[in-house]
Order: structure tokens, then C-alpha cells, then sequence
């Protein structure tokens, strides 16, 4: 099986290192000057410095390329999946499209695996997630992924082409709690930060963590997730990873909110406009998500991390 990823961000182009170690890969980039630039350096500059680009890696920003893969990986924010999509119809529709974005779209509540079915109704839709730094799979450290596909025949065979000698790849046919357990943990990720950056204490996120996998269930469940999927590494395992960790572009928002900093708005911080959507989708499906509100009242400047935390404290006490 022959593998394309659209978008040489860090995570695309960490994922086309460690598939590189089967086989030939083609990685797209939208802009022209950032393949060359990549071509001649053997190296993605912007995104994942210090790392070398495998020979088995050609790298392209002509999408006419990918016409001999099987698989396209879409590696691309999640606001941004959707454009790419329609802008590229004609090479993607019919083809197996492995979404790796995680988040939920602002304007339709949908998550990556949605928003490819109703955009390219013929395309044939998985998603690649679980708890990943693209640095870490970059540097051949061993990591473990949820391959997640509706069709379970096409989900099997994606496990052993996506499987390499460093990305373990478990699956799934629960495409609803996968991309939920993804989206769902960014946010709480912001909050989990906002409270170790603004001095709250260890004790303060782990019951953030946890009444935060709460609010995760609560949604994914009322979707129609199965609640193994949210226990497994797609929700569990990415929350605690990005809770924990200031690897996470999530988590180090949060600790800029928390210490009353600037951050940089460049930078792709998935569980921003994530929360947004989700608040949306909670009230709509009349479902309590009392920590991503406030994420989205922080964001907003609407609620100060103390505001925040006084109202969390305050709600009615309940069983747990
Ligand atoms: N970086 C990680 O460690 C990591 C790990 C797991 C999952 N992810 C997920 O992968 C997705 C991408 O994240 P990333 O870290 O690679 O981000 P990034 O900011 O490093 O790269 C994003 C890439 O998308 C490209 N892009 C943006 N808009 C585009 C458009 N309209 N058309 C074509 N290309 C476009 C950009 O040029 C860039 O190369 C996110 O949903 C993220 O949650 C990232
Ligand atoms: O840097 P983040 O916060 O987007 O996290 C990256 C991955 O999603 C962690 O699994």
C-alpha cells in the first residue's frame, strides 16, 4: 500500500518519517517554496527541526502526486479540513482519506470523519488518533495510535499498512467516541493549564482531569460512542498525555492564560475553537459541560481563571 499526507505540518511530517520506514511515502505541502526548501535540506525547517527526512520521503506540492497512493493521510488543522477537502475534490473523492486532525468543526459540530462524508460522499473515511507528539514519533520513540474506521474489513487492513516499527496501531469501528475522545481532550487540556500556570495546584488538575473525562463521556456517550473507546488511548490515554505534558500547544495556552501572558496565535491550538463548538453543541443537546464553558469564558476574556474557578466550586454538590 503506497501512502500519501497532506499537510506538512509537524504532525504530517512526523508521520511520514515513521511510515517511510515501509515503504515509499509522498508528503504535500500547499506551498511550493516549503517542498523545495524541504526537498534540498532533507529536513522540515518550520515544522520539525533537527529531524531527517528519509530518502523513501518525496516530497511535492503538486496534488496530481498522490494519484498512485492508496491512502491519503489528512494532516491538516481541524477548521481547515473542509477547504482542503473542496479544494481538492477531484484527487480525493473515492480514495481511503485517514483523517489525523483532531477537534470539532465551528460551524457544523462535526468532527473530522463527518465533515469528509458529507464534503466527499464517495470518499471512503477513517481517523488516525490517540496520544502522539509529533516530535516523539519523529524521533522513532515508541507510541501508541487508535485506528478508527466504520468499514471494520478497510479499518484492518488500515492497522497493518499504518503500523510501523515505532506506531503501535490499535482500531476500532467507533469513528464517534475516537473523534470525540480527541477533540474533547484539547479542551480540557486549556483548563488543566490555565489552572497549573495560574498556581491552582496538582490537585486542582487532576480533578479537572477527571470531572473533565466526565463532561468527555457525557457527550461522547449521548452520540452514540461506546464508552471502551473513551476509556481507551483516543480518550483516556490523549487526555492524560495532554494534561501533563508541556509538549502541548493545548496545555501551554492554558498556562499563558493561567500566568496572564501572550501566546503566540500562529500556533495551532486545536481546543480553542473547539470549545466553542462543543459549548454550542452542549446547550443545543441541553447536556451540562461546566468546564469547557469556562474554557470558552476564559477564552473570551468573558472570566478570569479565578472567576473560573470559583464557579466550579460552587455549583450544586451532586453523586459523583
Ligand atoms: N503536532 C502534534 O504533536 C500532533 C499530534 C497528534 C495530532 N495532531 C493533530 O494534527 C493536526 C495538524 O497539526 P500539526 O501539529 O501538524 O499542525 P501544524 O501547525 O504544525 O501544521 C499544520 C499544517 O497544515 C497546513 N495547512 C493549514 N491550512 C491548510 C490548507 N488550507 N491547505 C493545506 N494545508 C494547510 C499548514 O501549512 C501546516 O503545514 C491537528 O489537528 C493536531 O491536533 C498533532
Ligand atoms: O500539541 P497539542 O496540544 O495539539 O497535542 C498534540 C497531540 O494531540 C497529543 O496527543
Amino acid at each position: 500500500m503506497t501512502v500519501a499526507v497532506l499537510g506538512a505540518g509537524a504532525f504530517g511530517t512526523a508521520l511520514a518519517i515513521s511510515l517511510a520506514g515501509n515503504g515509499p511515502v509522498v508528503l504535500w505541502a500547499r506551498s511550493a517554496d516549503h517542498a523545495r526548501a524541504m526537498r534540498a535540506a532533507r529536513e522540515n525547517a518550520a515544522r520539525l527541526p533537527g529531524v531527517r527526512l528519509p530518502d523513501a520521503i518525496a516530497m511535492t506540492s503538486d496534488i496530481s502526486d498522490i494519484a498512485a497512493c492508496d491512502t491519503i493521510l489528512l494532516a491538516v488543522p481541524m477548521q481547515r479540513l473542509r477547504s482542503v477537502l473542496e479544494e481538492h475534490a477531484g484527487a480525493l473523492d473515492g480514495r481511503v482519506l485517514v483523517a489525523c486532525c483532531k477537534g470539532v468543526e465551528l460551524h457544523s459540530g462535526l468532527g473530522p470523519v463527518g465533515v469528509i462524508a458529507e464534503t466527499l460522499p464517495d470518499a471512503r473515511p477513517a481517523l488516525l488518533t490517540g496520544p502522539s507528539f509529533a516530535h516523539d514519533i519523529a524521533r522513532g520513540l515508541p507510541t501508541a495510535l487508535t485506528l478508527a474506521c466504520a468499514d471494520a474489513g478497510l479499518g484492518k487492513t488500515l492497522q497493518q499498512a499504518l503500523n510501523t516499527a515505532n506506531l503501535r496501531i490499535y482500531r476500532t469501528t467507533d469513528t464517534i467516541g475516537a473523534e470525540l475522545g480527541g477533540a474533547l481532550k484539547n479542551v480540557i487540556a486549556i483548563a488543566c493549564g490555565a489552572v497549573i500556570g495560574a498556581g491552582l495546584g496538582d490537585s486542582a488538575r487532576a480533578a479537572l482531569m477527571t470531572r473533565g473525562y466526565a463532561e468527555m463521556q457525557r457527550m461522547a456517550l449521548a452520540l452514540g460512542a461506546r464508552p471502551e473507546t473513551l476509556a481507551g488511548l483516543s480518550g483516556f490515554g490523549d487526555l492524560a498525555l495532554t494534561c501533563t505534558s508541556d509538549q502541548s500547544r493545548n496545555y501551554r495556552l492554558g498556562l499563558a492564560l493561567g500566568r496572564g501572558d501572550c501566546f503566540d496565535p500562529s500556533v495551532t491550538v486545536e481546543g480553542a475553537a473547539t470549545a466553542q463548538a462543543v459549548a454550542e453543541k452542549a446547550r443545543g443537546m441541553g447536556l451540562e459541560m461546566p468546564i469547557t464553558d469556562c474554557v470558552v469564558g476564559m477564552l473570551d476574556h468573558n472570566l478570569t481563571i479565578d472567576e473560573a474557578m470559583a464557579r466550579l466550586l460552587a455549583r450544586p454538590l451532586k453523586e459523583e
